[in-house]
């Protein structure tokens, strides 16, 4: 890269900083959570009431008005991805650990991922579910965008299932992970989210074994209209859905390495917007006691013309460009379970061109020795795998579907976060401070976040990107 790397300064130890600012305490009449409970922000996150990392920010905020760079400590980088780095960050005073996905702006602006940035942020603002971050704060410095999500202190399933015999998860530990991806897609698609990037390294494992899905910056938002249809292709297990009112896609731009020159034209025939489902003639007429409605909603048809993903995972309709849906997560989630007891994905070839060409046209096939998997689990995985997202598994019901499939017989859905995990990851003890060039430097008054302000203490520089 021929383009300067900015820099982001940090505070190592700065003392004289803290104290320039209100020690957070909870006893602090104007930071107590328990005089006011119900501020507005936490009737947004209902179920963070619980939350004393949640309660911090609010303090935070209640106390400064509002959270900038200044009140955290960064303690160590967590990883980079496309449009930012994420940090381990320490909330000053409290010691509650924080993952901070830092965004250099003017890069967003040049490499034009501003738009993805911003989608991003606005789907992590709508999520308060147990398989999703929280977003406990945004906020903006000179140079940087800044998001603070739940740490999660267990990695990710694709180092994870690595560290396993054989490199891939027992099937009953690959049900566990399936049976969590499938609540939290289940609870996106409600929120009219398709997510498109599930794979092992976009999920992560919180301190108690349970997960959560990270990186929704591929996610396609839409919206949901509660609209009542029944599903009229099996007799025994109607479904009202609440579809989606219109057609949303955040870009046409491509997020992968893809060039459609590279792959046979064919593939990428015009694409198309599939027809509605229809509704059921007769509605009127069936009695209730035939009808066992089940709620779904999730925007079954909702259609995007982008091309996202990662190529293993990719379905065939966005490799071919015919327009997708919700019906994708159902692919992905195929792909994920396979990756998950197989320790490979199903189609993947000597180059993304190959494996793009397989993911189209070649039929699903199971590795014969090595591994005893049930039949339930292969029959979920042809359901999930079906090239026609019209058949696939889920396509009509959204997740209940397949949260009836008998892969899932012994998964109580309700009781899902009282399940044992497969893995508890170990306490995190001591934190080493991997920041790459320690550099004294002057000081930095970083309180409100700007980048260009200083005060007294060493610092630590680093190279951010
Ligand atoms: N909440 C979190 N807790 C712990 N680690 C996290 C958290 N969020 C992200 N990470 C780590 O930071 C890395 C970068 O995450 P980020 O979401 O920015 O990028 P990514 O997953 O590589 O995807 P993309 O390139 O699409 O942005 C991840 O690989 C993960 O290891």
């Amino acid at each position: 890269m021929s383009s300067p790397l900015p820099l982001l300064q940090i505070a190592e130890t700065d003392e004289s900083a803290e104290s320039s600012f209100h020690e957070l305490n909870f006893n602090d009449s104007e930071c107590d959570g328990r005089s006011s409970p119900s501020g507005p922000s936490l009737a947004s996150k209902p179920h963070k009431g619980n939350d004393l990392k949640w309660e911090a920010i609010q303090c935070v905020k209640r106390q400064d008005k509002e959270v900038g760079l200044g009140h955290f400590r960064l303690l160590k980088k967590l990883g980079s991805g496309d449009i930012g780095s994420v940090y381990l960050s320490e909330l000053r005073g409290m010691g509650c650990l924080f993952a901070m996905k830092v965004m250099d702006k003017g890069m967003l602006e040049t490499r034009k991922k501003t738009v993805r940035a911003q989608t991003e942020r606005e789907i992590l603002g709508i999520l308060d579910h147990p398989f999703l971050p929280t977003l406990y704060s945004h906020f903006e410095t000179e140079k940087f965008s800044c998001l603070l999500m739940e740490f999660c202190s267990g990695g990710d399933l694709h180092t994870l299932r690595q560290k396993q015999p054989g490199r891939h998860f027992s099937e009953q530990a690959a049900r566990f992970y399936a049976s969590e991806v499938l609540l939290a897609l289940e609870y996106l698609h409600m929120m009219g989210v398709v997510y498109r990037d599930l794979k092992p390294e976009n999920v992560l494992v919180r301190e108690d074994g349970h997960i959560m899905l990270s990186d929704f910056d591929l996610s396609l938002q839409c919206s949901v209209s509660p609209t009542l249809v029944l599903s009229n292709t099996n007799a025994s297990c109607r479904a009202y859905c609440i579809e989606p009112s219109c057609i949303v896609g955040p870009s046409f731009e491509l997020p992968v390495c893809v060039e459609p020159p590279c792959l046979q034209p064919t593939c990428f025939k015009p694409g198309f917007l599939w027809p509605k489902e229809p509704k059921p003639k007769n509605q009127r007429a069936r009695t209730p006691t035939e009808l066992r409605p089940q709620l779904v909603a999730e925007p079954t048809s909702a259609r995007s013309m982008s091309f996202v993903g990662t190529h293993e995972y990719l379905a065939p309709e966005i490799i071919r460009g015919d327009g997708h849906g919700s019906s994708v997560d159902w692919w992905t989630l195929g792909i994920f379970l396979f990756e998950l007891i197989y320790g490979r994905t199903p189609f993947k070839g000597n180059g993304n061109r190959e494996t793009l060409l397989n993911v189209v046209g070649q039929s699903l096939k199971f590795p014969s020795e090595g591994f005893t998997v049930s039949f339930a689990a292969k029959d979920l995985m042809r359901g999930l795998l079906m090239k026609d997202p019209q058949k696939r598994l889920g396509f009509k019901r959204g997740a209940t579907e397949i949260k009836q499939h008998s892969f899932f017989d012994n998964i109580n859905w309700a009781l899902i976060r009282s399940m044992s995990p497969p893995e508890v990851p170990s306490p995190l003890v001591g934190l080493e401070c991997p920041v790459q060039t320690v550099k004294p430097s002057l000081p930095t008054n970083v309180i409100g976040g700007s980048d260009s302000d200083r005060s007294s203490g060493p610092y630590l520089e680093f190279e951010f990107f």
